[in-house]
């Protein structure tokens, strides 16, 4: 990969939009697609959504989302492994939603798992959580700067549940705004969008100006998941993310996921869901 994977994200969304489409093989979707809930089920599935999002101009970034896949153990992941595949060929962006974190000497194992040349797992970026502390990232963060390749941290989260300890600080120093400051630093020399991502959830924009945290000057790619089945709105999306909306890369997988199995249907959610996240 010849550019910082913040520039091939900038140039993605500017040619197709801010869309991520998630793939999330959930049971239900799995059985109202008429599909069973195992291996074979779990690789039609994958296979329909990258057909449908590789047939439109409305897709992004596609983000599998790895607890439905690792339901099936060593099967399920080898049906992940090949979906990676397929959206490599598709040309699609792929951002593993593995949520990792661990201390320094084994986060270099998660790094090498989903952001190393030549691994099976390998996706142009990664979901990270910063429980143990920022810095303990770090491996995740150098050898994706060096492949070209991203990881969007969690700093916000859009459960109701995530402000017990993402609102945690004195006044003005929460632990979600050291998280967003810490991205800040490490995209701080970057020229165009930095390469280390946050994820702030699209139903709690609102906390982040409460926590007086300064999204613009991260200059990251923002991962907004909550768009569609967990009810955020694209207009409140536009009006909260304010100036940093340019970088904000929209999440929705159950909302247009429920739409399939047909390929067709599953491309005219997605145009849909374009067409209501790019509403003036
Ligand atoms: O990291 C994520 O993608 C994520 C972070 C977050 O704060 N909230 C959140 O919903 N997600 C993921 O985004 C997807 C949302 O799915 P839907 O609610 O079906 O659109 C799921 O795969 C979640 O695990």
């Amino acid at each position: 990969m010849s550019q910082p994977f913040g520039s091939r994200l900038a140039q993605a969304m500017d040619h197709h939009g801010p869309l991520c489409l998630g793939i999330d093989p959930h049971r239900q979707l799995l059985n109202a697609w008429g599909l069973n809930d195992d291996p074979a089920g779990l690789a039609t599935f994958s296979k329909i959504v990258i057909e449908a999002a590789s047939e439109t101009t409305g897709v992004a970034a596609l983000k599998p989302q790895v607890a439905l896949y690792e339901r099936f153990g060593s099967a399920g992941f080898a049906v992940l492994e090949e979906t990676l595949q397929l959206a490599r060929e598709a040309n699609i962006l792929t951002i593993a939603d593995a949520k990792r974190g661990d201390i320094g000497s084994t986060m270099e194992g998660y790094a090498q798992a989903w952001l190393a040349d030549g691994s099976a797992l390998a996706a142009d970026a990664v979901t990270l959580t910063a429980y143990l502390g920022y810095e303990s990232l770090r491996p995740a963060i150098d050898l994706a700067l060096s492949h070209d390749r991203g990881v969007f941290v969690l700093a916000l989260t859009s459960n109701p549940e995530g402000a017990s300890v993402q609102h945690l600080g004195p006044q003005g120093d929460s632990v979600a705004k050291r998280i967003v400051d810490a991205t800040a630093q490490d995209n701080a020399t970057v020229t165009g969008l930095g390469s280390i991502g946050l994820v702030i959830g699209a139903t709690v924009i609102d906390d982040a100006k409460a926590l007086n945290i300064d999204l613009v000057r991260a200059n990251a790619p923002i991962l907004a998941p909550g768009y569609g089945a967990q009810g955020a709105q694209a207009a409140d999306m536009r009006e909260g993310f304010g100036e940093a909306w340019k970088n904000v890369l929209v999440n929705s997988s159950r909302g247009i996921l429920q739409h399939g199995p047909e390929v067709a249907d599953l491309k005219s959610a997605i145009d849909d869901a374009r067409k209501d996240i790019n509403v003036k």
